[in-house]
């Protein structure tokens, strides 16, 4: 059973890249003492000698601001260390701002020392990727990979998500962001009222209970993202973009559904609210990732996407969570054209007139004719989504629900 005397005075961020030193700004503002972890020794002590990061975001702020100079410092409370023992023992609090392919490893040098300290601790995983389990082969959320790795410890910890529309350079800035967390009630009570609800005007929160769709709506938008940004460049109109979110949205709303979410999610900050901005916005990571990608492409996906993550300052979720989708939806039969439109896309080859074709077919084409579900199929949807979900092949794919 968690204890709840948590001290939110200080918070630990492990991973200083944009979306970690944002939240860094933030808190620090706030008048938290911020312990950030990194394994480079030279990136911490630059960080504390200059009160930026010299590896992220810093660059993207002096475009916004104009000029380094005006980049707002960190506060004097935020320090950098590469002590990760340190970090764990003296915090309650812990924000993990890792990317989904790194977490695996972090949590692996997380458990001695959690399984060691005497408190508890609220890990916080604002994280927007889908992995596979390493044992089922499932595909899981954050927060599911984060209880799986750490079962043995489950009365030592508890997890909460943050979830919705927040770009980092907002977040630094202290601009207007609006979050969603979830999880459990109590914890999730305790970080919207200690962390969350301090100077509301620049940073509030509302609650959700369900993580796991919170979290695979967060996720699956990024693929919408970079396909959007791919979209973008085809001079296809004005009105196409409305389907392929429309679309989209029935997309998320049965894979959320599949991997233990509910259908609410989607219409939800985390859900509309964050496919909204994050679609048609250069702030994204992922939407510039779609573009880069149709501006550099010459035929080869592989060489391709090395470009276009050298020209992009930290690694956007899409690419790798399109694939880890792609594996799920074959092992699955599962029918959802667009997030395979995506996969193609962003995989196979091709020529650009190709994308053009596949994006055409996955909106326009789309097997299911109904848009709405109707009450028969929303009740067998909830007592056995794992049944209860359109196929891409075999008899079963004939029926629309
Ligand atoms: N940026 C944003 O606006 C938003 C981001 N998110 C989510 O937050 C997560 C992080 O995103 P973002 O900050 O943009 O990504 P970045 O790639 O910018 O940052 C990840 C950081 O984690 C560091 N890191 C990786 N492994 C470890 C480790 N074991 N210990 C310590 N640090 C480590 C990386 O180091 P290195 O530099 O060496 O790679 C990098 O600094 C993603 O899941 C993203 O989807 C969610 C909403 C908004
Ligand atoms: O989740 C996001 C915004 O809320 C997406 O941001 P990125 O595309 O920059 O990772």
């Amino acid at each position: 059973m968690l204890n709840f005397n948590l001290d939110a005075s200080r918070i630990a961020i492990i991973g200083p890249g944009r979306l970690g030193t944002s939240f860094a700004y933030k808190f620090g503002r706030d008048n938290k003492k911020v312990d950030i972890y990194y394994h480079d020794a030279d990136v911490c002590r630059a960080i504390n000698r200059d009160h930026l990061n010299p590896k992220h975001l810093t660059e993207d702020l002096a475009r916004l601001v104009g000029g380094m100079e005006k980049v707002p410092r960190l506060s004097p409370h935020v320090v950098a260390t590469n002590d990760l023992e340190r970090i764990v023992e003296d915090h309650d609090v812990i924000m993990l701002s890792v990317t989904t392919n790194r977490l695996p490893e972090l949590l692996s040098y997380l458990e001695p020392l959690l399984e060691k300290k005497a408190g508890d601790t609220c890990l916080i995983s604002p994280i927007k990727g889908l992995t596979s389990d390493e044992l089922t082969k499932e595909l899981i959320t954050p927060s599911q990979l984060i209880n799986n790795h750490l079962h043995r410890l489950k009365h030592k910890y508890q997890v909460v998500c943050i979830g919705g529309p927040f770009f980092d350079v907002d977040i630094a800035l202290g601009r207007p962001v609006c979050v969603t967390i979830a999880g459990k009630g109590r914890i999730c009570r305790f970080v919207r009222e200690e962390l969350f609800q301090f100077n509301r005007r620049e940073l509030n929160s509302y609650y959700n209970f369900d993580i796991v769709g919170v979290e695979a709506c967060g996720s699956l938008k990024n693929i919408v993202a970079n396909i959007k940004g791919v979209a973008d460049s085809l001079n296809l109109g004005d009105s196409f973009p409305g389907t392929i979110f429309a679309r989209s949205g029935v997309e998320i709303r049965s894979l959320s559904k599949l991997l233990g979410g509910d259908f609410q999610a989607f219409y939800s900050q985390a859900g509309v609210g964050d496919m909204y901005v994050t679609l048609s916005s250069y702030a994204s990571k992922n939407y510039r990732y779609g573009k880069y990608f149709y501006e550099l492409y010459n035929g080869n996906p592989i060489e391709t996407n090395l470009k276009v993550l050298a020209r992009i300052d930290g690694t956007p979720e899409g690419p790798n969570t399109i694939k880890n989708v792609h594996r799920f939806l074959e092992k699955k039969n599962m029918y959802s054209p667009l997030f395979q439109c995506a996969y193609q896309i962003f995989n196979e080859g091709g020529n650009k007139a190709k994308m053009k074709e596949l994006l055409i077919q996955s909106c326009q084409l789309d097997r299911r004719v109904k848009e709405y579900i109707g009450p028969v199929s929303r009740f067998l949807y909830h007592i056995m989504p794992n049944l209860w979900y359109r196929r891409d092949k075999g008899i079963l794919a004939n029926l629309d629900r």
